[in-house]
């Protein structure tokens, strides 16, 4: 059997990063930056007050003083003449700052007489001015590749770009096997189940920036899953669910290395997810996961996660680990890399006692993936352990 290290090593050679589309600002949030943007202009464009008050020149500030004044620069109109010895020009925050004024002074801290303001209290020392260029200037790059977060779109937008280059979102397409599984909504009968990992990997490939499509269910028959198969044609990435084991029923490898899937591993040394398969079919990856709902997670979480990332044209990488202290004693672990449900609170990290690759439950309380090394020693309360957040 491979190593996780291993198994993510053979799918980052079946991976090229996928093209590029162009796309409205308003609908790039979430997607991959696929070309360095560059900004054009200086924001702010011109020196622009912080607050509401008077221009003045620095050098006359002083509690007393007097100042005259003659015009009003406002946030999209600006005073035009210059500002001179013993002259305020009446200011707003975002306005232009005219030529001589290098001050604004607070309206709370001025008593104004029809066009006339003397400073009364102290005005400090912060000139309350943003110099041009102050957020970004001219040539500031947004570097690709990039997750782009809301943030990165308002900076995009005062950059004014109305248009990103941005990769194409991976095509998924999901595939769940087994005569047990009924869609959520239907009426099981007797012997089966609904299924539920699919709609869960959906959610988290879409969070990365997926676009999954849910098949539907194949049946434990070879025909059904080659239909499946069929359905799933056009995409980047065709991930099963199921039918992955040894059992008399796990026709997932069979049928899809008769539909031409080169394989390119079974099995991984980790618990859960150990029957996970891999193998380049047609122009698509295909990814068979194990059908318990927790394995099936797991194997999303740390296989499923980079490929995405990868496709987006971020270099091939596992995903980060973080560290936290252990809250109690653990066990020590077997031969199989161990990813352990639990919950992580301000570092400190509670390692969930029930680790069936069944329980929905314990999946749904968990944040955390605790990374236990093969063969890792007993473990005690305070040691620094590594986790993959989920
Ligand atoms: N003799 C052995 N038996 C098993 C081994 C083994 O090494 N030798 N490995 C075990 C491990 S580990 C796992 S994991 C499972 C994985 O098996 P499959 O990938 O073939 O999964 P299934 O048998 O189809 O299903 C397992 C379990 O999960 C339920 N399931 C499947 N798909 C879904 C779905 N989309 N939503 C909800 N639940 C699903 C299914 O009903 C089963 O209960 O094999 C062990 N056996
Ligand atoms: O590896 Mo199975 O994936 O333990 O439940």
């Amino acid at each position: 059997m491979i190593t996780v290290e291993q198994a993510l090593e053979h799918l980052f050679s079946l991976v090229s990063p996928l093209g590029s589309e162009t796309v409205p600002l308003a609908q790039a949030s979430g997607r991959v930056l696929a070309a360095d943007v560059t900004a054009t202009r200086d924001q702010p464009p011109f020196a622009a007050s912080a607050m509401d008050g008077y221009g003045v020149r620095a050098a006359e500030v002083a509690v007393g003083a007097k100042f005259k004044i003659i015009g009003e620069s406002a946030a999209g109109h600006g005073f035009s003449g210059p500002v001179g010895p013993g002259e305020a020009v009446r200011i707003f925050t975002g306005a232009p700052v005219p030529e001589g004024v290098d001050f604004v002074l607070l309206q709370e801290d001025c008593d104004r007489f029809v066009n006339t303001i003397t400073i009364d209290s102290d005005p400090g020392s912060n000139a309350n001015i943003r110099p041009a260029g102050n957020d970004f200037a001219a040539g500031f790059t947004l570097n690709a590749p990039r997750l782009l977060s809301p943030n990165d779109i308002a900076l995009l937008a005062a950059m004014n770009v109305p248009l990103v280059q941005v990769t194409r979102r991976p095509d998924i397409a999901l595939i769940s096997t087994g005569d047990e599984l009924v869609m959520p909504g239907d009426t099981p009968g007797p012997d089966q189940i609904i299924v539920s990992n699919t709609f869960g990997l959906k959610a988290l490939f879409d969070s990365a920036g997926a676009k999954t499509r849910i098949l539907p269910i194949a049946k434990d028959h070879p025909a059904s899953i080659e239909t499946a198969f069929d359905l799933a044609q056009g995409a980047d990435l065709v991930i099963t669910i199921g039918g992955a084991s040894v059992g008399d029923h796990d026709l997932v490898s069979a049928v899809a290395q008769q539909l031409g899937m080169q394989q390119s591993f079974y099995k991984v040394k980790m618990r859960p997810g150990k029957p996970l398969m891999a193998g380049r079919m047609g122009d698509a990856v295909m990814i068979g996961l194990p059908g318990n709902p927790v394995s099936a997670v797991v194997c999303g979480n740390v296989f499923v996660l980079p490929v995405i990332a990868a496709l987006q044209g971020f270099a091939p990488a596992p995903r980060t680990r973080l560290s936290a202290t252990l809250t109690a004693a653990t066990p020590a672990n077997g031969p199989r890399e161990h990813y352990m449900r639990g919950r992580v609170d301000r570092g400190q990290i509670t390692v969930f006692d029930r680790q069936d690759s069944s329980l929905l439950t314990v999946l749904s309380e968990a944040n955390a993936l605790i990374l236990r090394p093969a063969d890792d020693p007993a473990r005690d309360v305070g040691d620094l352990v590594e986790y993959l957040p989920l």
